[in-house]
């Protein structure tokens, strides 16, 4: 198998979207409802196999309270994808989102794979944001945009396969192999509907 190493990186303004949740179902296949809040960020990795390709997760996992909120740059500078979560019974995590894709497009890398994650989409009574409206905003940014529930374990791989498939090939070393990077428009065959 060839190995394909990535950084990703997790990170959205707003604290209890579920960033760390979504990491520990990804890594771990787990979900604890009690789960603390990030001091500073959390670091894990996971390799999975995709066709004839291992591809390894660098994921840093950020705090979303207000007061680590400078040190954002420190983790999206270098990563070949970030991952913007926001919270779907919670409008304002939706609106507040787009600050930080904005400050991702001035001060990120120019070539970052951006994927939003409306998480919580378990939880469809208390729905604030339609998945209508952010599916056409993370089109209008040619964003990644799924719905994802890390307690139900609703389209978590499905999220971390399609930003593989969207990262430009590396050699073990970390190095790009010079292929082109693509976007990729086709909606991922295995994704599933949230509800
Ligand atoms: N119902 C439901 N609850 C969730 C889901 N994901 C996370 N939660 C809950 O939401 C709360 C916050 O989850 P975290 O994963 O700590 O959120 P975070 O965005 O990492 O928060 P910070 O570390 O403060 O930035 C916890 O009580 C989780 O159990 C989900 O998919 N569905």
């Amino acid at each position: 198998c060839k190995i394909n190493s990535t950084k990703t990186c997790l990170w959205m303004e707003d604290t209890g979207v579920g960033k760390s949740s979504i990491v520990w179902r990804f890594v771990e296949d787990s979900f604890d409802p009690n789960i603390n809040p990030t001091i500073g960020a959390s670091f894990m990795t996971k390799t999975v196999q995709h066709q004839s390709e291992l591809h390894k997760f660098l994921i840093w996992d950020t705090a979303g309270q207000e007061r680590f909120r400078a040190l954002a740059p420190m983790y999206y500078r270098g990563s070949a994808a970030a991952i913007i979560v926001y919270d779907i019974t919670k409008e304002e995590s939706f609106q507040t989102l787009k600050n930080w894709v904005k400050e991702l497009r001035q001060h990120g890398p120019p070539n970052i794979v951006v994927a939003i994650a409306g998480n919580k989409c378990d939880l469809t009574d208390a729905r604030e944001v339609s998945e209508r409206d952010a599916k056409d905003y993370a089109d209008s940014i040619h964003a990644i945009f799924v719905e994802t529930s890390a307690k139900n374990a609703i389209n978590i791989n499905e999220l971390f396969l399609e930003i593989s498939q969207r990262i430009p090939s590396m050699d073990s070393s970390g190095v790009s192999a010079g292929k082109g990077f693509k976007l990729r428009r086709q909606p991922s065959e295995t994704r599933r509907s949230c509800c």
